[in-house]
């Protein structure tokens, strides 16, 4: 048999109330590669976000992952098999600094947990480790800077730093440059850019920046009111009809 997707969804929907938000999606993405999810506003992207790190349990359908079927797991609980996702500020304490944040998620992820004490040996390892994901997103000159005193772009910068600091499989990034400064925006595509072409994760991309999406995709799915109506490289989705009349009739935004 061939090696399984390293994420599939088989028929996954959802509904509030009647509203099917994301509607029997079938969806496959392969290890190393790079997956956007495009379609107009309200299409269902962040919720098929939401359906695959966990967050929300689907009323219908499965999402496997690595060929196991994780759909009653909870999202910590992905998290840990590997599905990484950035939330914005969910996973940063305000009142640590920014260096600290990402600390933690280093603590976390070796698996010392909060217990600084018994483990103060490792700390400055771990507190270079961190300076270094800093480093990746340009944040190193704010480390000592209390989280809750960052720019919305430099909170999102943080977001994306401790993402990597757990070093998840599958990195889930929603609309990682939202609310960037124009001259922040080339790092994070730069960061995100190297982290394909080390072919070493597979990241599941949500944007609104087409040139950024075109750029990086290795392929492209477009959702449409909750439907996938196109997975395929980008060459082939920007010329196809359905995608085209998707956005001229549904208002994609353009920031
Ligand atoms: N928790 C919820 N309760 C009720 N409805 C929800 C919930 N989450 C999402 N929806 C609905 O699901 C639909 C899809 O929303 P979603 O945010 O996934 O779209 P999107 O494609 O990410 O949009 P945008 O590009 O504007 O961020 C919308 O109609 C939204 O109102």
């Amino acid at each position: 048999m061939d090696n399984p997707s390293l994420i599939e969804t088989r028929d996954l929907t959802i509904s509030f109330g009647g509203n099917v938000a994301v509607n029997r999606v079938n969806l496959k993405v392969e290890a190393f590669t790079l997956k956007s999810i495009i379609g107009p506003n309200g299409a269902g992207k962040t919720t098929l976000f939401n359906l695959i790190s966990g967050q929300y349990r689907p009323t219908g359908g499965q999402v496997l992952f690595n060929g196991r079927d994780v759909t009653a797991l909870d999202a910590p609980r992905r998290t840990k098999l590997g599905i990484g996702r950035s939330f914005q500020l969910t996973n940063v304490f305000p009142s640590l600094t920014v260096l600290e944040n990402v600390r933690l998620a280093l603590q976390s992820r070796a698996g010392v947990g909060l217990n600084f004490w018994t483990h103060y040996r490792s700390l400055p390892q771990l507190e270079d480790e961190a300076y270094d994901y800093l480093g990746k997103v340009l944040l190193d000159d704010r480390w000592s800077a209390e989280a809750s005193t960052l720019t919305h772009g430099e909170q999102r910068k943080l977001e994306i730093a401790i993402l990597l600091a757990l070093d998840p499989q599958v990195l889930l990034l929603d609309e990682p440059t939202a609310g960037m400064s124009l001259e922040e925006v080339p790092t994070i595509l730069e960061l995100i850019r190297a982290i394909k072409e080390a072919r070493k994760r597979t990241i599941l991309l949500v944007e609104h920046k087409f040139d950024m999406i075109m750029a990086l995709s290795d392929t492209i799915a477009v959702l449409k009111e909750g439907s996938l109506i196109c997975d395929d490289t980008p060459q082939a989705v920007s010329c196809n009809e359905e995608v085209l009349e998707a956005y001229l009739g549904g208002g994609v935004s353009h920031d």
